[in-house]
């Protein structure tokens, strides 16, 4: 084998250290990849592949990428998934064999990018970890773009749920896990299928000990009660594996992450993943984008800050009513005061994205117009803070007494850097005059050098009489007399010439080089110490990170605020009445998203009310596309705003506070994960039943349609006796259905209220109301939405005519048994009376024994399996070899077959 030459030596020893990274390493002002790196760097960036020391022995594949702009290839590879360790030169005289030292300075991953041309303005980029016990599991997340580091323990029968809701809640572009979570299936399937992060193993001998160790380090404190997870072990493990793995692919100070926030999901409204999908909190359900989405109408903020910080309410709403109250206070106020709103919203619109900035300080790649948008950020603190104190509520009078106005900063910036600098850092024209003393002096030896030789000119065509004489400089020569061919002869002596050009002679004189010598060391000396200067000042603003973040913090809670005061005024919002009571009593209110979608029509209102009491399930019946899912999620976002703190769509809403919000709305089809629509949506109502409280607002959107009519009719009358009964859970529930004889359990059960969609016949059309109103529907339009679905109008007649045969053929049916019913009881009671009541007795007792049966979601999976002949029948008929007799002569049978099943 070919001898490897040193520098190649050097490149696969640091590669073996760095074998799932694309390597990146500097060569003068490129950065090489070779072998797979190269050939994985030739396909994702379109680079050309060529071979190093081609034909001389230790032949690779090689990529390159130009030094200057390898940010934006770094970037490419990022996105993809890839990581990439920058691996630079580092200065070291102590190499005998006269190579350059080279070491990896940073390593880039998904989970820890600060290049703000990747990141998406008003979304973070996470890094989480994940460890689990038999206890738990401890869950940290970091985002090192902004310094937000939070850790939390979440343990208990549902641990593992939680871990989902936490994961679906932030999103994470990477996660470290243990392998007691990669033993997870529920969150491995979870990660795998709706998020896709990459993922890193903790390494096993990562412990408690080790963790705690390096978080005390990291904080420079004794213990952690400080941070609030002294005792939470897993908690700590998690918050550790982050740090620890920041640590070794960062390589440089982590100053900006200073705080470590230990936060309770009890603190929070749970909402687990499906919720926030079928809620479209952030994103819609279809196009993942957020245009149509909550946050889509409520998010007006002016900062990235403030965006991230609004996201974060929407999908934290909270549950202490003092807290939401103090948020609404503030809404209130900004939205009283106009011109102070106007005012603070000016201000804020000069702000740039300070959590992003201080990351890049921290880095020590922010530059020196990095720098001025900090400056001009800050400056504006003492205005906000003015404006500020014109409030009384106690969220922004806390919001003024913390804001720092920072201003020994912005007078450092203002004080040191030009106001345009360049974007380089290394070249100067970054200080201002009068920052240094030392700088001064070089710059204005450069400038008197300059000068003179200006004046040389004018001398020099004075002495030689040559008009056209110019001195000139290029970086090879540095500066030269040039003299045209034509007056050649009247060069003086004591020039020396340097170079021929085709038109002209370029000439030195001792005199120019002395001076020249004064004015590129002056050049040399002021860029060296400008750039210094700069990363001194900008060492300087590091340190200064707590507060900094402290003042970035107190806008964003700001902008988020005026937000939401905006949309209250723009959109017609009122203040809700948020306490500890039992009812959510909403007049005329409207969906948020819906009503802003509407063009041309107008948004109907809507009341609702549901108490712990005799309301406290509404059963919702109605056509399709009559407006009943709008209705029901309408009442779930108005309840989330309202905790989150914000205004909401109605005349008038008291809002007793809720433990959660649980969904379960519309068909998905897992196909991920290989279910089927029906076992998505019984996992969804299973998780529903084992989780709800009677503090919880529960909305179900046609439950059971996903299966056979009896089957789904059977489960769904189950699942509302179960969540209606207080003894197992009674939460306020509203249930869309289209099965009318479910209508009838408001007879039978306590709570439970009927509703429906009122609509209006004209003719043969059907117009909808879209009010929802008491008592059951009693006609499903589905014909009607078919036809207005475009379905050729002859399917549309035929499926009339098959319709009224089929309502003519169930009333003969009805009159045909009722009357042999009499028939049998009269026979029955002329016969004996003791046998009719045995025979009731049984038939409640087998009606019981099914219903509990169902209660059970464990057995509703089985209930489900069981066999029916009808339903194999029907699947096997062949309607369209059937005339319409022959069709109803059939249904007749089957139907009986199928009374005989149900009473079997
Ligand atoms: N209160 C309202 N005012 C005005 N338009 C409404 C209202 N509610 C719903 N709509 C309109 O009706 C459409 C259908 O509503 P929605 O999907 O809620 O009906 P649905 O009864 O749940 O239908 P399906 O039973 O077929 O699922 C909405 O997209 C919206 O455009």
């Amino acid at each position: 084998m070919a001898k490897l030459t040193p520098m190649m030596q050097q490149y696969l020893s640091i590669k073996k250290e760095y074998q799932d990274t694309i390597l990146f390493f500097r060569l003068g002002d490129f950065y090489e990849m070779f072998n797979e790196d190269a050939k994985i760097a030739a396909r994702e960036l379109e680079l050309t592949l060529t071979a190093r020391n081609k034909g001389k022995g230790d032949e690779v594949p090689m990529a390159g990428v130009p030094y200057h702009s390898s940010e934006s290839y770094i970037a490419k590879l990022i996105e993809k998934g890839y990581r990439v360790a920058i691996c630079e030169q580092v200065e070291d005289a102590s190499q005998a064999s006269g190579l350059v030292k080279r070491e990896v300075v940073r390593v880039i991953t998904p989970g820890t990018v600060v290049n703000n041309n990747i990141l998406e303005e008003k979304n973070n980029n996470y890094l989480a970890a994940i460890v689990g016990s038999d206890k738990g599991y401890g869950f940290s997340l970091v985002d090192v773009s902004t310094g937000e580091f939070a850790v939390t323990q979440l343990d208990g029968a549902e641990a593992a749920n939680k871990v989902i809701d936490e994961l679906s809640r932030i999103n994470p572009a990477e996660v470290l896990l243990d392998d007691k979570v990669r033993s997870s299936t529920e969150i491995m399937g979870f990660m795998r299928s709706q998020i896709n992060p990459i993922i890193t193993n903790i390494k096993e001998s990562f412990g408690y000990d080790r963790a705690y160790e390096l978080l005390i380090d990291h904080f420079d404190t004794i213990t952690l009660e400080g941070f609030g997870c002294e005792n939470l072990p897993l908690a700590i493990q998690a918050a550790g594996a982050v740090l620890d793995f920041l640590i070794e692919t960062q390589k440089r100070s982590l100053k900006h992450i200073n705080q470590l926030s230990t936060y309770a999901t009890i603190d929070y409204m749970v909402l687990d993943a499906n919720t926030r999908r079928n809620l479209e909190l952030v994103k819609t359900m279809r196009d993942k984008s957020k245009k149509g989405s909550l946050l889509w109408v409520i998010d007006k903020t002016v900062t990235s800050m403030g965006g991230r910080r609004l996201r974060r309410w929407v999908e934290q709403p909270l549950l202490d009513v003092e807290e939401i109250n103090r948020r609404l206070d503030g809404v209130e106020e900004i939205s009283k005061n106009i011109l102070l709103k106007e005012e603070l919203r000016d201000l804020l619109n000069q702000v740039y994205d300070i959590e992003r900035l201080m990351g890049k300080v921290i880095y020590g790649s922010a530059n020196a117009r990095d720098l001025i948008a900090l400056k001009s950020s800050l400056e504006i603190l003492p205005d906000v803070k003015a404006s500020l104190a014109e409030f009384e509520s106690s969220m922004l009078e806390e919001l003024e007494e913390d804001l720092d106005k920072l201003a020994d900063i912005t007078e450092l910036i203002e004080s040191s850097i030009q106001d345009k600098p360049p974007t380089t850092i290394t070249e100067g024209g970054i200080i201002k005059e009068g920052y240094d003393e030392q700088l001064d002096e070089y710059l204005d030896a450069k400038k008197n050098g300059k000068n003179w030789i200006i004046q040389l000119q004018q001398r020099e065509r004075q002495r030689t009489g040559i008009s056209s004489l110019k001195v000139g400089h290029n970086k090879v020569h540095g500066y030269y007399i040039e003299v045209t061919k034509a007056n050649l002869d009247a060069v003086p002596e004591d020039y020396v010439r340097k170079q021929t050009l085709s038109n002209s002679e370029r000439y030195i004189t001792p005199e120019l080089k002395e001076k020249e010598s004064i004015i590129l060391g002056a050049e040399e000396k002021s860029m060296e110490l400008e750039y210094q200067l700069f990363i001194h000042i900008r060492d300087r603003i590091a340190a200064e990170t707590d507060r900094i973040q402290k003042s970035a913090n107190i806008l964003a809670q700001l902008d988020a605020l005026i937000s939401l005061a905006e949309v209250a005024l723009n959109n017609n919002y009122v203040r809700p009445k948020v306490n500890h009571g039992e009812v959510i009593d909403i007049k005329s209110g409207r969906h948020p998203v819906v009503e802003a979608m509407l063009d041309t029509e107008v948004f109907v209102p809507n009341d609702t009310y549901l108490d712990q009491g005799d309301e406290r399930f509404s059963i919702i019946t109605g056509p399709n596309m009559s407006g009943k899912s709008t209705y029901m999620r309408q009442v779930a976002l108005i309840t989330l705003l309202a905790q989150m703190g914000s205004f909401v769509p109605a005349e008038f809403a008291e809002i007793g506070i809720v433990d959660r919000i649980f969904t379960r709305v519309g068909a998905s089809d897992d196909l991920t994960t290989g279910q089927s629509t029906f076992m998505v949506e019984m996992n969804e109502v299973a998780n529903i039943l084992n989780n709800a409280t009677n503090k919880s607002l529960i909305i179900l959107d046609e439950v059971g349609r996903g299966t056979s009519t009896y089957d789904g009719l059977s489960i769904a009358w189950a699942v509302i006796e179960y969540i209606s009964d207080t003894e197992k859970i009674g939460a306020k529930s509203l249930f869309a259905t289209h099965y009318h004889e479910l209508t009838e359990l408001e007879d039978r059960l306590a709570g439970i209220k009927n509703y429906n969609v009122a609509v209006q016949e004209e003719g043969e059309d059907v117009i909808f109301l879209r009010k929802i109103i008491p008592g059951g529907a009693d006609q499903s339009y589905g014909i009607e939405v078919a036809k207005r679905a475009g379905i050729p109008k002859l399917v549309i007649d035929r499926s009339k005519e098959i319709l009224a045969k089929l309502e003519e053929q169930e009333e003969k049916t009805i009159e045909v048994t009722t009357k042999d019913k009499q028939k049998k009881v009269k026979e029955k009671k002329v016969d004996n009376i003791d046998s009719k009541e045995k025979q009731e007795e049984d038939s409640i007792k087998a009606e019981m024994k099914i219903k509990e049966s169902l209660a059970n979601p464990a057995q509703m999976a089985l209930f489900n399996t069981k066999q029916s002949e009808v339903l194999e029948k029907l699947s096997k008929l062949d309607i369209m070899s059937l005339n319409p007799l022959e069709a109803m002569n059939q249904l007749y049978q089957l139907q009986q077959k199928a009374k005989e099943e149900l009473k079997g």
